[in-house]
Protein backbone atom coordinates (compact mmCIF):
# COMPACT_ATOMS: atom_id res chain seq x y z
CA UNK A 1 0.00 0.00 0.00
CA UNK A 2 1.15 3.46 -1.10
CA UNK A 3 0.65 6.24 1.53
CA UNK A 4 -2.20 7.70 -0.66
CA UNK A 5 -3.43 4.34 -0.37
CA UNK A 6 -3.36 4.50 3.78
CA UNK A 7 -4.41 8.04 3.47
CA UNK A 8 -7.60 7.21 1.50
CA UNK A 9 -8.38 4.28 3.73
CA UNK A 10 -8.65 6.06 6.93
CA UNK A 11 -10.29 9.54 4.90
CA UNK A 12 -13.22 7.05 4.10
CA UNK A 13 -13.76 6.26 7.67
CA UNK A 14 -13.44 9.62 8.82
CA UNK A 15 -15.62 11.15 6.01
CA UNK A 16 -18.17 8.39 7.86
CA UNK A 17 -17.70 9.58 11.30
CA UNK A 18 -18.14 12.92 10.06
CA UNK A 19 -21.64 12.40 8.46
CA UNK A 20 -22.50 11.01 11.92
CA UNK A 21 -21.59 13.53 14.40
CA UNK A 22 -22.66 16.54 11.95
CA UNK A 23 -25.65 16.69 9.57
CA UNK A 24 -25.40 18.41 6.55
CA UNK A 25 -28.64 20.44 7.36
CA UNK A 26 -26.04 21.90 10.47
CA UNK A 27 -23.25 22.56 7.81
CA UNK A 28 -25.85 24.44 5.90
CA UNK A 29 -26.73 26.60 8.86
CA UNK A 30 -22.86 27.66 9.98
CA UNK A 31 -21.99 30.85 9.54
CA UNK A 32 -19.98 31.09 6.28
CA UNK A 33 -22.14 28.88 4.41
CA UNK A 34 -23.89 31.73 2.42
CA UNK A 35 -20.61 34.03 2.46
CA UNK A 36 -19.36 35.77 -0.75
CA UNK A 37 -16.33 33.41 -2.63
CA UNK A 38 -13.86 34.99 -3.70
CA UNK A 39 -12.85 34.39 -7.73
CA UNK A 40 -9.24 32.22 -8.01
CA UNK A 41 -9.23 33.14 -11.22
CA UNK A 42 -9.33 37.37 -10.23
CA UNK A 43 -6.74 36.76 -7.07
CA UNK A 44 -4.10 34.56 -9.43
CA UNK A 45 -4.45 36.64 -12.59
CA UNK A 46 -4.33 40.24 -10.74
CA UNK A 47 -0.59 41.61 -11.58
CA UNK A 48 -0.69 43.22 -8.28
CA UNK A 49 -0.21 40.15 -6.63
CA UNK A 50 2.41 37.30 -6.86
CA UNK A 51 0.47 34.27 -7.95
CA UNK A 52 1.71 32.44 -5.02
CA UNK A 53 -0.91 30.22 -3.08
CA UNK A 54 1.26 29.94 0.20
CA UNK A 55 0.44 27.16 2.62
CA UNK A 56 0.24 26.27 5.88
CA UNK A 57 1.68 23.03 6.79
CA UNK A 58 2.67 21.52 10.20
CA UNK A 59 3.46 18.21 9.03
CA UNK A 60 3.58 15.91 6.29
CA UNK A 61 4.26 12.25 5.26
CA UNK A 62 7.94 12.66 3.40
CA UNK A 63 9.44 15.29 5.77
CA UNK A 64 7.59 14.63 9.25
CA UNK A 65 7.05 17.64 11.62
CA UNK A 66 8.16 21.00 9.18
CA UNK A 67 6.46 23.43 12.04
CA UNK A 68 4.24 23.19 14.92
CA UNK A 69 4.99 26.27 16.33
CA UNK A 70 3.45 29.21 14.40
CA UNK A 71 0.02 30.14 14.60
CA UNK A 72 -2.60 29.96 11.37
CA UNK A 73 -3.54 33.36 12.10
CA UNK A 74 -0.03 35.12 12.02
CA UNK A 75 1.32 32.92 9.34
CA UNK A 76 -1.62 34.22 6.90
CA UNK A 77 -1.86 37.09 7.40
CA UNK A 78 1.66 37.66 7.03
CA UNK A 79 1.15 35.65 3.56
CA UNK A 80 -1.43 37.64 2.40
CA UNK A 81 0.65 41.10 3.23
CA UNK A 82 3.31 39.44 1.00
CA UNK A 83 1.40 39.40 -1.03
CA UNK A 84 -0.01 36.19 -2.01
CA UNK A 85 -2.74 35.49 -4.29
CA UNK A 86 -4.01 32.28 -2.20
CA UNK A 87 -3.61 30.11 0.72
CA UNK A 88 -3.48 26.83 1.17
CA UNK A 89 -4.29 25.36 4.23
CA UNK A 90 -4.27 21.63 5.15
CA UNK A 91 -7.36 20.09 7.46
CA UNK A 92 -6.55 16.26 7.61
CA UNK A 93 -5.05 15.49 10.88
CA UNK A 94 -3.64 12.22 10.73
CA UNK A 95 -0.96 12.83 8.55
CA UNK A 96 -0.25 16.36 7.74
CA UNK A 97 -1.80 17.98 11.60
CA UNK A 98 -4.16 20.30 10.25
CA UNK A 99 -7.97 20.60 11.53
CA UNK A 100 -10.99 21.88 10.27
CA UNK A 101 -10.51 24.95 12.89
CA UNK A 102 -7.55 25.74 10.85
CA UNK A 103 -9.41 27.02 7.59
CA UNK A 104 -12.12 28.74 10.03
CA UNK A 105 -9.22 30.49 11.84
CA UNK A 106 -7.57 31.83 8.05
CA UNK A 107 -11.00 32.64 7.02
CA UNK A 108 -11.73 34.85 10.16
CA UNK A 109 -8.72 37.18 9.43
CA UNK A 110 -8.12 36.96 5.49
CA UNK A 111 -10.23 38.66 2.37
CA UNK A 112 -8.41 36.31 -0.07
CA UNK A 113 -9.10 33.05 -1.82
CA UNK A 114 -8.33 29.73 0.40
CA UNK A 115 -7.67 26.40 -0.39
CA UNK A 116 -9.21 23.55 1.77
CA UNK A 117 -6.39 21.22 1.11
CA UNK A 118 -7.82 18.08 1.60
CA UNK A 119 -8.25 14.04 -0.03
CA UNK A 120 -11.62 15.60 -1.31
CA UNK A 121 -13.75 11.71 -1.81
CA UNK A 122 -17.24 12.79 -1.13
CA UNK A 123 -19.97 15.03 -1.60
CA UNK A 124 -20.00 15.48 2.37
CA UNK A 125 -16.53 17.51 1.94
CA UNK A 126 -17.67 19.79 -0.28
CA UNK A 127 -20.47 20.87 1.71
CA UNK A 128 -17.98 21.13 5.17
CA UNK A 129 -15.20 22.80 2.86
CA UNK A 130 -18.21 25.33 1.94
CA UNK A 131 -19.17 25.99 5.39
CA UNK A 132 -15.52 25.97 7.23
CA UNK A 133 -15.40 29.11 5.16
CA UNK A 134 -13.09 27.78 1.94
CA UNK A 135 -13.03 29.45 -1.30
CA UNK A 136 -11.76 26.66 -3.63
CA UNK A 137 -11.18 22.73 -3.05
CA UNK A 138 -8.83 20.13 -4.62
CA UNK A 139 -9.93 17.07 -6.49
CA UNK A 140 -6.51 14.50 -6.71
CA UNK A 141 -6.79 12.73 -10.00
CA UNK A 142 -4.82 9.96 -8.47
CA UNK A 143 -7.23 8.73 -5.75
CA UNK A 144 -10.37 9.63 -8.04
CA UNK A 145 -12.15 7.97 -11.01
CA UNK A 146 -13.19 10.59 -14.42
CA UNK A 147 -16.75 9.79 -13.07
CA UNK A 148 -16.10 10.94 -9.90
CA UNK A 149 -13.59 13.92 -10.92
CA UNK A 150 -16.51 15.20 -12.91
CA UNK A 151 -19.51 14.66 -10.58
CA UNK A 152 -17.71 15.94 -7.35
CA UNK A 153 -16.63 19.17 -9.56
CA UNK A 154 -19.81 19.86 -10.58
CA UNK A 155 -20.96 19.42 -6.66
CA UNK A 156 -18.78 22.24 -5.92
CA UNK A 157 -19.30 24.53 -8.51
CA UNK A 158 -23.42 24.11 -7.66
CA UNK A 159 -22.21 25.46 -4.32
CA UNK A 160 -20.13 28.33 -5.95
CA UNK A 161 -16.78 26.86 -5.13
CA UNK A 162 -13.93 27.25 -6.95
CA UNK A 163 -12.37 23.34 -8.25
CA UNK A 164 -8.55 22.79 -8.68
CA UNK A 165 -7.99 19.67 -10.03
CA UNK A 166 -4.23 17.69 -9.10
CA UNK A 167 -2.43 15.57 -11.56
CA UNK A 168 1.30 14.22 -11.84
CA UNK A 169 1.55 12.63 -15.29
CA UNK A 170 -0.09 13.03 -18.57
CA UNK A 171 -2.55 10.01 -17.96
CA UNK A 172 -3.96 11.50 -14.97
CA UNK A 173 -4.78 14.88 -17.06
CA UNK A 174 -6.11 13.29 -19.87
CA UNK A 175 -8.05 11.44 -18.30
CA UNK A 176 -9.77 13.23 -15.48
CA UNK A 177 -10.01 16.98 -17.62
CA UNK A 178 -12.98 18.18 -17.07
CA UNK A 179 -15.08 21.61 -17.70
CA UNK A 180 -16.35 22.30 -14.11
CA UNK A 181 -12.31 22.70 -13.46
CA UNK A 182 -11.05 26.04 -13.13
CA UNK A 183 -7.61 25.08 -12.57
CA UNK A 184 -5.08 22.70 -13.35
CA UNK A 185 -2.28 22.05 -10.69
CA UNK A 186 0.93 19.62 -11.62
CA UNK A 187 2.08 18.48 -8.42
CA UNK A 188 5.63 18.24 -8.74
CA UNK A 189 5.83 15.76 -5.73
CA UNK A 190 4.62 11.86 -6.78
CA UNK A 191 1.78 11.00 -3.83
CA UNK A 192 2.77 7.88 -4.07
CA UNK A 193 6.47 7.57 -4.07
CA UNK A 194 7.57 11.09 -2.57
CA UNK A 195 10.14 11.87 -5.25
CA UNK A 196 9.98 15.61 -7.12
CA UNK A 197 10.57 16.91 -9.88
CA UNK A 198 9.98 20.62 -10.94
CA UNK A 199 10.55 19.06 -14.67
CA UNK A 200 7.14 17.45 -14.46
CA UNK A 201 5.33 21.32 -14.99
CA UNK A 202 8.02 22.02 -17.60
CA UNK A 203 6.79 18.43 -19.44
CA UNK A 204 2.70 18.53 -18.85
CA UNK A 205 2.14 22.42 -19.54
CA UNK A 206 1.80 22.64 -23.15
CA UNK A 207 -0.69 19.92 -22.67
CA UNK A 208 -2.88 21.98 -20.33
CA UNK A 209 -5.71 23.48 -22.48
CA UNK A 210 -5.41 27.45 -21.91
CA UNK A 211 -9.13 27.96 -20.82
CA UNK A 212 -7.59 26.81 -17.50
CA UNK A 213 -5.53 28.60 -15.16
CA UNK A 214 -2.45 26.65 -14.49
CA UNK A 215 -0.50 25.86 -11.68
CA UNK A 216 2.45 24.19 -10.94
CA UNK A 217 2.79 22.92 -7.27
CA UNK A 218 5.74 21.55 -5.06
CA UNK A 219 8.95 21.61 -4.55
CA UNK A 220 9.53 25.35 -5.23
CA UNK A 221 12.29 26.53 -3.46
CA UNK A 222 13.37 29.70 -5.48
CA UNK A 223 12.28 32.51 -7.74
CA UNK A 224 14.08 31.70 -10.35
CA UNK A 225 12.21 28.71 -10.71
CA UNK A 226 9.27 30.85 -10.57
CA UNK A 227 10.30 33.03 -13.72
CA UNK A 228 11.06 29.84 -15.90
CA UNK A 229 7.45 28.06 -14.88
CA UNK A 230 6.10 31.66 -15.58
CA UNK A 231 7.36 31.77 -19.20
CA UNK A 232 6.30 28.45 -19.54
CA UNK A 233 2.54 29.64 -19.02
CA UNK A 234 2.13 28.61 -15.50
CA UNK A 235 -0.54 31.33 -13.40
CA UNK A 236 -0.59 29.92 -10.26
CA UNK A 237 2.67 28.10 -7.97
CA UNK A 238 2.15 26.37 -4.67
CA UNK A 239 4.46 26.61 -2.11
CA UNK A 240 4.34 25.14 1.31
CA UNK A 241 7.49 23.88 3.12
CA UNK A 242 10.22 26.39 1.85
CA UNK A 243 8.61 28.90 3.74
CA UNK A 244 7.12 26.73 6.87
CA UNK A 245 10.66 25.17 7.61
CA UNK A 246 11.63 28.85 8.69
CA UNK A 247 10.76 30.01 12.22
CA UNK A 248 8.95 32.78 10.46
CA UNK A 249 7.19 31.37 7.45
CA UNK A 250 5.33 35.11 6.34
CA UNK A 251 8.86 37.34 6.71
CA UNK A 252 10.31 33.85 4.69
CA UNK A 253 7.70 34.74 2.06
CA UNK A 254 7.97 38.48 2.00
CA UNK A 255 12.05 38.11 1.67
CA UNK A 256 11.70 35.54 -1.20
CA UNK A 257 9.05 37.59 -3.18
CA UNK A 258 11.61 40.51 -3.45
CA UNK A 259 13.55 38.13 -5.75
CA UNK A 260 10.56 37.87 -8.15
O1 LIG B 1 5.67 21.92 0.64
P1 LIG B 1 5.80 22.01 -0.84
O2 LIG B 1 6.80 21.05 -1.43
O3 LIG B 1 6.05 23.43 -1.29
O4 LIG B 1 4.37 21.58 -1.47
C1 LIG B 1 3.19 22.32 -1.22
C2 LIG B 1 1.97 21.57 -1.79
O5 LIG B 1 2.10 21.53 -3.19
C3 LIG B 1 1.88 20.15 -1.22
O6 LIG B 1 1.70 20.26 0.15
C4 LIG B 1 0.74 19.34 -1.83
C5 LIG B 1 0.39 19.30 -3.14
N1 LIG B 1 -0.66 18.48 -3.34
C6 LIG B 1 -1.03 17.95 -2.18
C7 LIG B 1 -2.07 17.09 -1.86
C8 LIG B 1 -2.25 16.72 -0.55
C9 LIG B 1 -1.39 17.21 0.45
C10 LIG B 1 -0.35 18.08 0.16
C11 LIG B 1 -0.16 18.46 -1.15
Amino acid sequence: MTILDKIVVRKKEEVKEAKARVSVAELEKSEFFNRHVYSFRDFLLNPARTGIIAEFKRKSPSKGIINDQVSVEDVTTAYAAAGASALSVLTDTDFFMGKTEDVIAARRVNGIPILRKEFIIDEYQLLEARAMGADVILLIAAILTPAEVSHLAAFAKSLGLNVLLEVHNLEELKRSIDPHVDAIGVNNRNLADFTVSVDTSFQLVEQIPNEFLKISESAISNTNVIKQLKAAGFNGFLIGENFMRQADPGKAMAEFVKGL
